[in-house]
């Protein structure tokens, strides 16, 4: 039967068919005869038995109806759906079953769906990019590295194959695997390359094995790969670190924490001896020197501790004993956490490299044939040995040394010999002194020595004739017997400088000055002399320079007579206008220029300054006579009268007599004879000269005779001290007697005081100059100081005083009693010994007193009281001598005030025997203008 009629038939649509059947059993027994009356009854009862049946029936259908209709919600996974389970019979059986049925359905679901979950988790959350697809090569998915790796999402592969994604070449290559796969072939693991998602080649190695369908079929390929570009990257790197470990040409060695070598290269066998098996297990402490101190050590240690990192040059044993140096670099190699893991030392070996610095050295600092220092080591001994000195405080001689007439040698003998000499006496003078001096070949035959340690000069003098003596003891060359000797220059620090280079110009200076003065011998240059000569130079050099820059300038000082107070001329002294130093006076600058070139330029411009000047003041009404100052050397140049001739054409309006030269008397002694005829050639221009400082030379009067001088000048040094020494008062008498004698005009320089005044009128000279009447002044200040300048009463009227002979041998008297005086004084104010004192002069004014004071100025009201003292002066004297002599400090005490009082009283009354005396001062003692 049909399914579709068995449906049927199970269906409502029976019914009629049951009720049309029941019929025809009723006619068929009304046919066979059966009683109406039990057809009658039969029926109903067929009816209801049929009715019954077909109500049964459809409610067994509906129940499998409902059955069916859960089975199929169960088979579309509907397994939450449960069948209701009524009754014993077995259809609840069936439902029963069925549901325990869906029941395990539901938790083989839910452990599937639990698996399924699981596989997807660990797929995506795999590290490694992994794929899978089908067995016709067609990928169906893959997780999230691969996404990252490649850049391609589970979609976007989907459906493609391996070509589409890696392109030919590497899909060739997946496909020869898939196949070997797919034919039952293990799984695969091959390396590849492929590119990234920024398009950069990266080394992988695949893997893939196949996966199963459920019913055991290959359902596909599922497959990974693992990037080992890094891993590459490291090996290839590792593989070169190797090399270089093994091959490189420094000692490596890699040691624990403790120092303790774990590996060692072949080249740190090489270069210590050591086998590598001997190394193993050492200790890196095997390998340090003695030459090292211990701290050297520690200071590796602690360097490795602070900074991880030494570097430096160690001493270092080979396995033989012997030492080397090398150039060592040790490491320290650090853990990730930073602990300590291991140190690497590298070892390099520069002992050759020592060697040839040294015989660089050798050859950068000695000189090759003779094997001793050259110049640059000279300088490093010299610096050395003038720190020494400095210390020490000792001399040290730089000597410069120059064999004489070695080109002889050299000429006679041939090259060969002149440096077998040469070598010969370096390794002399090598012997000859001690460790601490050097002797050095600068070139050719010149030899320059460092003697240190010298305690005085005469210590450096024997040392010097000792090498002069062993350079000159005979030579050998050869065969060929020679002698030769030296000439030596030296500078001595620290009496010199203590510059190298100007110590070794100094001792070749003085090298040349030996030579000059004979030879074999030896000159110490001398430093104080050069100074000055230095300075000379520099001051000349800075003088031309204020000429150029105007800085210098004329002042004058007016000369006066001061019987007359008339305005006589004026000196023009030089000033320099220094822009240090400020406005200096001749004295501070002109000794420097003496008898230097400079001179003359400066000679004549003072000549055309005042000669300028003359003919300004002549222009405003004054006609004044000008003294100029000309030097010795300026003076006696040849063409001096020409030159002068020359500068006073310049200047036609100022009379000629009113130029007068200055001139030194010593200079005039020095050439006598040229200076009168120069003196001489200026006079007939008319220009007139004085004899300055007079007084101060040797001059005899033949010489004061014969020189054309028109006037002396009485040096300022005797005017100052004519009051109080009788011997300036005394030379100042006789200049004042020789002037009048030869007939010269005279001025006293030095006025300083009214008293300088008098005393020079009552002796008998008129004109003067000095502070007491003006000092030097700018040109226009002293034009107007002539027209203020009223001369001075008190001159004016000691003019009229002169002192006679009688009276000047008081003056002189009473000086001479008052300097004995006064040293007694100061005797007893504890200067000197008291057997100091000389009282001559007490008994020559005694004398004088009873004799000619009594025949000169006996008549004198004032005469007596002098005698009584003088008595008074000699009697306290000798009591303060003798309290002196005993030590009577109160003796001396009291007749000190009495002594001074008696003094002054007794020149109060020698003064007043004098003429002049009673004339007012209108000036204070000390005036300047
Ligand atoms: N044999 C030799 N001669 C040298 C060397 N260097 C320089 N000379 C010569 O040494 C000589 C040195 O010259 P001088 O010092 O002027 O000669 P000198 O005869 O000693 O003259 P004085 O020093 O004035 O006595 C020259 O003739 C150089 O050619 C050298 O290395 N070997």
């Amino acid at each position: 039967m049909s399914p579709a009629l068995r449906s049927y038939l199970l269906s409502w649509q029976l019914a009629p068919w049951l009720l049309w059947g029941q019929l025809l059993a009723l006619l068929w027994l009304h046919w066979q005869g059966w009683p109406q009356a039990q057809l009658v009854w039969l029926s109903p009862l067929l009816l209801g038995a049929t009715l019954w049946l077909g109500c049964l029936y459809r409610c067994q259908h509906w129940r499998l109806r409902a059955l069916a209709r859960r089975a199929q919600a169960l088979a579309d996974g509907g397994l939450a759906e449960r069948l209701p389970v009524q009754g014993y019979d077995a259809l609840a059986q069936l439902a029963a079953g069925c549901n325990a049925l869906a029941v395990q359905l539901q938790a083989a679901r839910l452990g599937l769906d639990q698996g399924r979950h699981f596989a997807d988790m660990l797929l995506q959350a795999m590290p490694l990019p992994v794929f899978y697809k089908d067995v016709h090569g067609s990928y169906l998915g893959c997780n999230e590295a691969f996404g990252r790796a490649t850049g391609l999402s589970p979609r976007a592969i989907r459906g493609r194959n391996a070509e589409e994604l890696w392109g030919r070449q590497l899909a060739a290559l997946h496909q020869q695997h898939d196949a070997a796969l797919l034919r039952g072939e293990p799984r695969q693991d091959y390396p590849g390359e492929l590119r990234d998602r920024h398009g950069q080649r990266r080394q992988v190695i695949f893997s893939k094995n196949v996966f199963y369908d459920d019913d055991g079929q290959v359902a596909g390929i599922i497959g990974a790969w693992n990037d080992i570009s890094e891993l590459r990257g490291a090996e290839e790197r590792l593989r070169l670190l190797a090399g270089v470990f093994k091959h490189s040409r420094e000692g490596i060695a890699i040691t624990d924490q403790r120092g303790v070598i774990v590996d060692a290269n072949r080249a740190l066998c090489e270069i210590s001896g050591y086998a590598r098996d001997e190394l193993l297990a050492a200790k890196l402490q095997q390998f340090y020197s003695p030459r090292h101190e211990p701290q050297f050590y520690e200071q590796i240690r602690l360097a490795l501790r602070d900074d991880g990192y030494w570097q430096g040059e160690v001493w270092t044993r080979r396995s033989n004993g012997s030492q080397y140096p090398v150039l060592l670099s040790i490491s320290s190699v650090l853990d990730a956490d930073g602990s300590l893991r291991n140190y690497i030392a590298i070892f390099t070996d520069i002992s050759t490299l020592k060697e040839q610095e040294q015989r660089l050295d050798r050859m950068a600092h000695h000189d090759p044939l003779t094997q001793l220092p050259n110049r640059v080591l000279l300088a490093e001994r010299m610096q050395q040995a003038f720190a020494q000195a400095r210390v020490s405080g000792l001399y040290q001689a730089i000597c410069f040394m120059d064999l004489d007439g070695f080109k002889r040698v050299n000429d006679r003998f041939g090259h060969e010999h002149g440096d077998q000499l040469l070598i010969q006496v370096a390794g002399r003078l090598r012997d000859a002194l001690r460790g601490s001096d050097t002797v050095a070949r600068l070139g050719g035959d010149e030899f320059t020595l460092v003697l240190t340690e010298l305690p005085d000069v005469a210590a450096c003098h024997r040392s010097l004739q000792r090498l002069l003596d062993i350079v000159a003891q005979p030579y050998d060359l050869s065969g060929i017997q020679v002698h030769i000797s030296a000439s030596i220059g030296v500078a001595l620090y620290p009496q010199d400088e203590d510059d190298p280079d100007t110590l070794l110009r100094h001792a070749d200076q003085a090298m040349y000055q030996a030579k000059e003065q004979g030879r074999n011998g030896y000159r110490i240059f001398d430093a104080e002399h050069d100074r000055r000569r230095r300075n000379r130079k520099e001051s000349q050099d800075r003088l031309q320079l204020a000429l150029a820059h105007n800085e210098l300038q004329l002042y004058y000082q007016p000369k006066v007579n001061m019987r007359s107070g008339q305005v006589v001329g004026a000196e023009a002294l030089l000033r320099w206008h220094h822009p240090q130093h400020g406005v200096l006076a001749p004295g501070a600058f002109l000794a420097d220029i003496e008898d230097s070139e400079l001179d003359i330029p400066l000679g004549e411009w003072v000549l055309h300054t005042a000669l300028a000047q003359m003919q300004h003041w002549r222009a405003r009404g004054l006609l004044q006579s000008v003294s100029v100052n000309i030097s010795a050397f300026h003076l006696q140049q040849p063409d001096f009268a020409s030159r002068m001739a020359l500068i006073l054409q310049d200047y036609p309006e100022v009379p000629r007599d009113m130029l007068e030269i200055e001139v030194l008397e010593s200079t005039a002694l020095s050439d006598l004879e040229r200076v009168i005829s120069l003196m001489r050639e200026c006079q007939a221009l008319g220009v007139r000269f004085a004899l300055d400082d007079f007084g101060t030379g040797y001059s005899s009067l033949l010489y004061l005779k014969r020189l054309p001088a028109d006037k002396l000048k009485i040096d300022q040094s005797f005017i100052r001290n004519m009051h109080e020494d009788t011997d300036d008062l005394a030379i100042v008498q006789g200049i004042i007697g020789l002037s009048g004698a030869f007939n010269r005009h005279l001025v006293a320089e030095g006025v300083e005081t009214e008293e300088h005044g008098k005393l020079l009128l009552y002796l008998g000279c008129e004109v003067a100059q000095g502070y007491g009447i003006a000092r030097p002044m700018p040109a226009d200040s002293f034009f107007d100081w002539v027209r203020k300048w009223q001369g001075n009463p008190a001159w004016e009227y000691a003019g009229r005083q002169r002192w006679s002979q009688p009276d000047i041998a008081l003056f002189r008297l009473e000086l001479a009693y008052r300097a004995t005086l006064g040293r007694l004084l100061e005797l007893a104010a504890g200067a000197g010994g008291p057997g100091d004192w000389d009282a001559a002069s007490y008994a020559d004014f005694a004398c004088w007193y009873l004799e000619e004071g009594q025949r000169g100025y006996g008549h004198h009201p004032h005469y007596r009281a002098l005698g009584e003292q003088l008595q008074a002066i000699g009697s306290h004297s000798f009591t303060l001598w003798q309290a002196l002599q005993q030590g009577d400090a109160a003796e001396v005490a009291a007749n000190v005030p009495e002594l001074l009082r008696l003094r002054d009283a007794l020149t109060g009354s020698v003064r007043s025997l004098l003429p002049g005396h009673s004339v007012p001062s209108r000036h204070n003692e000390h005036f300047d203008l």
